[in-house]
């Protein structure tokens, strides 16, 4: 009689090799070492955003850590610039390769989980260190179509997918604000309008960090039409991070946000989101379903979580937004 061939067991729980070492919460609050946190209570609730729960403890457990290591990096990465022009010489003139290289790190997730929050404490974390003092923050819905563009290329019930930003402008800005250019430019953004608002820009000038905080800044470049790799947002980077969660918990985040936000935002006569200050609860928080079912979930499933596996570092957050594990690229 042939029987197939038992499977070992030991193959069975073999498992694929990973670039990433993953730690617990207390393993990795035990690298903070002895770096004192800076931040006071008062500061960490001025830099919360709406809905995100973060404290000293979450400050203390999961940012001071990072930020040592961001230190490290930085000097570490600081010293490979100079190697690298020590072999350039003169060669790498008028290729930036001289100037102060600003540090880049890109902060990416979903709609609601909470990115602008780990980016501001980080923002804050980073300034106190004396060896950069200067962290600008950056978020990419600057670089979001007008609301007339999106119209005109039917992509309104696609924001925040990739195909709904300028992304060469962005980037562009990046690329220029690595190359060391003294001061470089973005629109700005509005959620209370809902649109670019028009004139307006943030100037950026020669920071020592910065960090790029969005969606998609984990996205690989297309490619170009004639079939050629293009430079990419990411290729900038010089650490990442992406915010992780289950969907589930960010979709009740995204709702309880909404729910906040109409009692507080919406109620603004200028907010585009007014009119659902003048309908029931109820009637509102089915259209925020819908925005998340229809716009933000599958945007998560097909651009935003494929691109988690990029970042230098993975947060994991439980139910209660704190995080629970941690993920980081040693490969
Ligand atoms: N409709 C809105 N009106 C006012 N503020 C908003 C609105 N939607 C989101 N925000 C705020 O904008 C910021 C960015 O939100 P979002 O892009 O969902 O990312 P995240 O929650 O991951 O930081 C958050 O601080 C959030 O509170
Ligand atoms: C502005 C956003 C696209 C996020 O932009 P980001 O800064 O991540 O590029 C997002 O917060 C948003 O408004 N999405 C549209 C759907 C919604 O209002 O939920």
């Amino acid at each position: 009689m042939i029987t197939s061939p038992a499977r070992s067991p030991q193959r069975r729980t073999e498992h694929a090799p990973t670039p990433y070492v993953d730690l617990s919460r207390d393993e990795w609050s035990a690298l903070r070492d002895k770096t004192p946190l800076p931040l006071t209570a008062d500061e960490v609730e001025r830099l919360r955003g709406l809905g995100d729960v973060i404290d000293l403890d979450e400050v203390r457990d999961v940012y001071l850590p990072l930020s040592r290591l961001l230190n490290l990096y930085v000097q570490a990465t600081s010293g490979l610039r100079g190697a690298l022009n020590t072999f350039l010489g003169d060669a790498g003139n008028g290729h930036g390769a001289q100037r102060g290289t600003p540090f880049v790190i890109g902060v990416a997730g979903s709609v609601a989980v909470g990115k602008s929050t780990s980016a501001r404490i980080l923002q804050a974390l980073l300034a106190r260190w004396p060896e950069h003092p200067r962290v600008e923050l950056v978020t990419t819905d600057g670089f979001l179509l007008p609301m007339k563009e999106l119209r005109a290329r039917g992509l309104t019930s696609r924001k925040g997918f990739p195909e709904s930003y300028d992304r060469r402008a962005l980037t562009r800005f990046v690329a220029d604000i690595k190359a060391g250019k003294d001061e470089v430019t973005a629109p700005v953004y509005s959620h209370l309008i809902y649109d670019i608002v028009p004139g307006e820009r943030l100037t950026v000038r020669r920071p020592d960090i910065l960090i790029v905080e969005g969606l998609n800044v984990l996205q690989p470049a297309l490619p170009g039409k004639d079939g050629r790799t293009r430079v990419g947002l990411a290729d900038y980077f010089d650490f990442s991070v992406y915010v992780d969660a289950r969907a589930e918990d960010i979709e009740t985040w995204y709702l309880s946000r909404f729910r906040k936000l109409r009692d507080t935002a919406f109620q603004d006569p200028s907010s585009y989101f007014r009119k659902y200050t003048q309908v029931s609860e109820e009637e509102a928080l089915d259209y925020a379903r819908t925005m998340w079912r229809t716009i933000n979930k599958p945007n998560l499933m097909e651009n935003v979580a494929p691109t988690r596996g990029r970042a230098t570092l993975v947060l994991r957050k439980g139910p209660d937004h704190k995080v629970q594990k941690l993920s980081l690229r040693k490969l």
